[in-house]
C-alpha cells in the first residue's frame, strides 16, 4: 500500500480578494515522481509555495509527514525557489556554504558532485551563468538538501533538450530513496516518461489525479493527450464510468 507523504485538506488561498486556490484536497504518496500540470495561472507555483511553507495566510490544513506548521514544512521540503534572495555576485561554492548554514540537511558533498556531473564550475558567479547553467545550479542546490519532498517549479524552462536530459538524469540519480518529487512543466512530453502520477490543476482546483501507468495502459493515451483531453473539458472516463 502506498503511504501518503503530503496531505492538503480543504485548502483555500486568496490574494487581494481573488481566490487562487479553492477548497483544494490533495494527497501525494511517498517515493513518487508527480507531474503538476495546468495552464498559465492555474495555480501551480502557488500550490508549491503553499506546500513548502512560505505562504503565511491560507485556510485549511497542509501536512508533510508529521510537519503541519509553515516552519516545520520548510524544514522537510526543498523548493526550487531556493536561490531567491541570493546575492547575484555570489560564487556557486559560496551559495552552497550559505545554504549549508541555513539548512541542517544540506550536503555540500552532494552539491559538489551534482555540479561536477553537470560540468559547472563552482568558482563561477551566479550572475555570470547562462540560463541553462543557472537551472543546473538551481537543481543542484535544491537536491543537495536531503529531504523527503522536492518541489521543482518548471526546472527545465527554456532548457535545450540535451541539457534537459542531463538534468533529469541528475534528478533521478540524486533523489533520496523514498523521497517524492512534485514537478511542474509546461512541456508535458519532456517529463512524461519519468512520471509515476499526474495531477492536473484547473479553476483553482485539482481536476484530475491519476497514475501514469493507468493513463498509458488502461486509457491507452499518452500523458500529453490525456492532459489535453481533461483540460479542454473532456471527461475522465474512470470517474464518469460512461466508457463501460
Ligand atoms: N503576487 C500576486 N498577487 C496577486 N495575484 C497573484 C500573485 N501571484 C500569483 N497570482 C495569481 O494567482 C494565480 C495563480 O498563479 P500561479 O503563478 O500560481 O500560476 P501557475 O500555474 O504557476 O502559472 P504559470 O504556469 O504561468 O507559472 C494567477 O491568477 C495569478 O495571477
Amino acid at each position: 500500500m502506498m503511504t501518503n507523504l503530503v496531505t492538503l485538506s480543504n485548502v483555500t488561498y486568496k490574494r487581494n480578494l481573488k481566490i487562487i486556490i479553492d477548497h483544494l484536497n490533495l494527497q501525494l504518496p511517498q517515493n513518487n515522481i508527480i507531474g503538476l500540470l495546468g495552464a498559465n495561472g492555474a495555480g501551480k507555483t502557488t500550490l508549491m509555495r503553499l506546500i513548502s511553507g512560505v505562504v503565511p495566510n491560507y485556510k485549511g490544513t497542509i501536512r508533510i509527514g508529521t510537519a503541519t506548521t509553515n516552519t516545520a514544512r520548510k524544514q522537510v521540503a526543498s523548493f526550487s525557489q531556493i536561490l531567491t534572495g541570493v546575492q547575484p555576485n555570489a560564487r556557486l561554492t559560496e551559495i552552497a556554504n550559505y545554504c549549508d548554514t541555513l539548512y541542517s540537511d544540506f550536503s555540500i558533498d552532494v552539491f559538489e558532485k551534482i555540479i561536477a556531473s553537470l560540468d559547472l564550475d563552482g568558482t563561477e558567479k551566479l550572475s555570470a551563468l547562462s540560463k541553462g547553467n543557472r537551472m543546473k545550479c538551481v537543481l543542484a542546490v535544491t537536491l543537495a538538501r536531503r529531504v523527503s519532498l522536492y518541489l521543482l517549479d518548471e526546472p527545465f524552462d527554456g532548457i535545450d533538450s540535451m541539457t534537459r536530459k542531463r538534468l533529469i538524469k541528475s534528478m533521478l540519480t540524486w533523489k533520496p530513496d523514498n523521497a517524492t518529487i512534485l514537478i511542474s512543466d509546461h512541456h508535458v512530453e519532456d517529463i512524461a516518461n519519468i512520471l509515476d502520477q499526474v495531477v492536473i490543476l484547473k479553476h483553482q482546483m485539482v481536476i484530475s489525479q491519476k497514475s501514469a501507468e493507468e493513463i498509458r495502459e488502461k486509457d491507452g493515451l499518452s500523458i500529453e493527450t490525456y492532459y489535453e483531453n481533461i483540460y479542454e473539458g473532456g471527461v475522465d472516463h474512470d470517474q464518469s464510468h460512461d466508457n463501460l
